[in-house]
């Protein structure tokens, strides 16, 4: 067997207690072996931890990574007029390379800001899952349907994509890859597909996500159209069981609360997007309160602007606070908690808590460092204080990714180079100025 000790670091159990700890990890299967005292000279392989909280590895439960490459192309506009008059112009030129250029490149951030595993809609998802292949990561994955605007061949189509992308994918990346059919949002996938589809998402086992709720503009004319909410509506479809998981949820009622507790569907919130594009404030506390699961998204570096879920951690705590009118509302322990094991029960990952048997993925936090000090409390740092570059080791699945502050699986100068120019010829091929 062989196996890797992180040694000498402060680890961050389940129940948000911190001790004095090695972890043992099996790299053969990916999991944890132990976590106890001294495994430094019984492991094949040694990560120093000294100084640094041993924590879940962050799970962003909401992106669009290959989105990177529109990074500050467009700001300061709401949702809708930021989608259509910018955003989807240049999608529409987006080419698979494209795609793989700009995955490699959020995927490349992820691995330096300790984030193991995401979820991901999107286009040209075999291109997204070479790079999570090659880098390492976990990822639950789909392609991205949308029927507005589209005759009824297209529509179909596009929602026949998401179903064989949903099959083809599962389980790929030696079982880090997972899947998910992924209609876009209530109001830009047709009632008639999502009754054609659903039911054929649920017959192969297959969770669903989607964006739901994210600002009044996406509510009102579901309202309008359908005489009930967007998660009523959501119900009556099939789209709101046990497994899925949507983004966002920012504008929910008390009955859309209790149909997410009673249905024990999952919310991903995303707050640096939310504030970003002034969709509002969700209702986290609230959320928390009813027993629904929350995880927490970035959503993509166009909204947010960058992939880092310590500034997730941060903002949800900040901006909970604001929501609920209460300083004591998205407590610290849980936003550290919706940062790990939150999003990690959103995907159906068995990843995010640190604890014997379970899959070895790890961000590793250097605390010594001035905005670090003194460590009174490490989840406080965690949700607070802590910045992607405080990261100081990522591992996932048992193997290093990042060692030291550097990326092993994939070659960070290159990426940023190839990046930068793939940005400027999409730009440049949309007519986009
Ligand atoms: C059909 S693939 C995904 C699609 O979603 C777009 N998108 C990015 N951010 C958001 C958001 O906050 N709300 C709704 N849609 C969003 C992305 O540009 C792709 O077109
Ligand atoms: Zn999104």
């Amino acid at each position: 067997m062989t196996t890797l000790a992180i040694v000498d670091g402060q680890v961050l159990r389940p129940d948000g207690t911190v001790e004095y700890a090695d972890v043992l990890v099996d790299q053969d299967d990916g999991t944890i072996l132990d976590i106890g005292d001294d495994y430094r000279s019984a492991a094949t392989a040694v990560l120093e931890a000294d100084g640094c909280l041993v924590a879940p590895g962050f799970v962003n439960g909401h992106t669009h990574v290959s989105m990177s490459l529109l990074r500050g192309y467009a700001d300061d506009k709401p949702l809708q007029a930021w989608l259509q008059e910018d955003i989807w112009p240049v999608e529409a030129a987006l080419t698979p390379e494209d795609i793989r250029v700009g995955a490699e490149l959020g995927i490349l951030e992820f691995i330096k800001a300790g984030v193991t595993a995401f979820a991901d809609m999107y286009f040209e998802m075999p291109e997204i899952a070479a790079v999570v292949e090659e880098a390492g990561v976990r990822a639950r994955l789909g392609h991205g349907i949308v029927t507005v605007g589209k005759d009824d061949d297209a529509a179909y189509a596009d929602a026949e994509e998401g179903l064989e992308v949903a099959l083809d994918l599962d389980g790929a990346a030696e079982g880090r890859i997972s899947t998910a059919f992924m209609p876009h949002s209530l109001t830009t996938v047709s009632e008639d597909v999502l009754a054609a589809f659903v039911p054929k998402a649920r017959e192969a086992d297959i969770p669903i996500h989607y964006h739901a709720n994210e600002n009044r503009e996406e509510v009102d004319p579901i309202v309008d159209e359908h005489g009930m909410r967007p998660l009523e509506y959501a119900a009556g479809r099939g789209l709101l069981e046990d497994g899925d998981f949507l983004a966002h949820g920012v504008h929910l009622d008390e009955r859309e609360i209790e149909l997410l507790a009673e249905t024990d569907a999952s919310v991903i919130h995303c707050p640096a997007s939310n504030m970003k594009l002034a969709s509002g404030m969700a209702p986290v506390q609230d959320l928390l309160d009813a027993g629904v699961t929350v995880g927490l998204g970035t959503d993509g570096a166009a909204s947010n602007n960058d992939l880092s879920m310590l500034d997730e951690a941060r903002d949800a705590a900040m901006l909970g606070k604001l929501a609920a009118d209460d300083a004591s509302a998205v407590s610290a322990e849980s936003v550290v908690h919706a940062l790990t094991a939150g999003s990690a029960d959103a995907l159906g990952l068995e990843s995010g808590r640190l604890e014997v048997g379970a899959p070895a993925d790890f961000a590793v936090v250097d605390l010594d460092a001035p905005h670090l000090t003194p460590v009174h409390d490490p989840v406080s740092h965690l949700t607070y204080a802590a910045t992607a570059s405080d990261v100081r080791h990522t591992i996932c699945d048992g193997q290093v990714l990042m060692c030291d502050r550097e990326v092993l699986t994939l070659d960070e100068s290159a990426i940023c180079d190839r990046a930068s120019e793939q940005a400027a010829a999409l730009l440049e091929r949309a007519g986009a100025e």
